[in-house]
């Protein structure tokens, strides 16, 4: 659905050059639903931005919906759906009427496009909110209508550029659950932007991380955890010379790099908790070390982005972008 190759984006800013997307290729299957994630000014909206052909790229080539962005630009918006970071509806016209009005500048018959109104109002469970003017609507609301406009033509592939920001936690559960449904009931593509690491990690069944332009992680939440951050294992034992000699152990299980000991407690990173836990209890006991207590936890996707970057995601948020 989307092959991009090297694309590359650079801004002219008084004479200065700032490079917002340094070289991105990018695969992307029909059905999946992607998350780009990364720091304010990482470069998503930008690529997000050219993918749409709503920026040319410096550089690169890419096939979207089968189009080339460049030479059939046309081909590639009667294809797609683009729901930007601000609202796309206008004022004038009642919500039902921005539907078939957006149906009509897609080449639609005014009874196709007024069909068309009624399934995505449906769709979006806009219907009792028909009759009302955008400008009425709540954040969340208006968010709903922001979907409903990108989908009246029924494409293939839905862009959507940080669908929940700024919306109270319920409005965004709730566009996710539209979201999910869109993918699930009609198998549309979904890439979208957020920088919402709860919401890439648990909604997202593939995150490609986005630092300074650059791809810099791409695969499953899952795979990125285990093989970029690990479990964390962390045994309490009974005092600090059994810490001492508990971290010994531990380093036959992790990096030494890995492994910390800070008071009783001993702390080790290991691909999979669940299976050296037990193995790593047995061996301390074997070394006549006695634990009082032992915990386990999932890393989040701030640990990836830590253990690629150096940095959280929190710290780089609002950070300015490298040039
Ligand atoms: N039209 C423009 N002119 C100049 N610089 C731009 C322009 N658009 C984007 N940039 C710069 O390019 C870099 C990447 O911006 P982009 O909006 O793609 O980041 P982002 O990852 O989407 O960030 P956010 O999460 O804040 O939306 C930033 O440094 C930004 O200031």
């Amino acid at each position: 659905m989307i092959h991009a190759r090297g694309l590359t984006r650079t801004f002219k800013v008084n004479k200065e050059r700032v490079e917002a997307v340094r070289g991105i290729d990018l695969e992307v299957e029909a059905g999946r639903l992607v998350a780009f994630l990364g720091p304010n000014g990482a470069g998503k909206s930008t690529t997000l931005r050219m993918l749409t052909t709503l920026l040319p790229p410096t550089s690169g080539t890419a096939t979207v919906a089968g189009r080339d962005i460049v030479a059939d630009p046309a081909g590639v918006r009667a294809r797609i759906g683009y729901v930007g970071q601000k609202n796309g509806a206008g004022e004038n016209f009642r919500v039902r009427d921005e539907l078939v009005t957006q149906g009509r500048c897609y080449g639609m018959t005014r009874a196709e496009a007024r069909r068309r109104a009624e399934e995505v109002l449906d769709l979006l469970e806009l219907r009792p909110l028909a009759l009302r003017r955008p400008g009425t609507l709540s954040g969340g609301q208006r968010r709903r209508l922001d979907i409903a406009l990108g989908l009246v033509h029924r494409p293939d592939l839905l862009f959507l550029d940080e669908p929940s920001t700024g919306l109270d936690p319920h409005s965004r559960a709730d566009i996710w659950q539209h979201i999910l449904r869109l993918r699930a009931e009609y198998g549309t593509t979904v890439l979208l932007t957020t920088h919402y690491l709860e919401e890439a990690d648990s909604m997202a069944e593939r995150v490609v991380i986005i630092d300074h332009g650059r791809v810099i992680a791409d695969g499953t939440t899952e795979r990125l955890k285990s093989d970029l951050a690990g479990d964390r294992i962390t045994v309490t034992v009974h005092d600090a010379q059994d810490a001492a000699r508990a971290a010994a152990v531990a380093e036959r299980f992790a990096a030494p790099g890995e492994v910390s000991a800070e008071g009783t407690a001993v702390r080790l990173r290991v691909p999979r908790a669940d299976a050296a836990l037990p193995e790593y209890l047995r061996a301390l006991e074997a070394a006549g070390v006695k634990a009082a207590a032992a915990e386990t936890a999932r890393p989040t996707l701030d640990d990836v982005f830590l253990a690629l970057t150096g940095r959280t995601l929190r710290e780089s948020d609002g950070a300015p972008a490298a040039a």
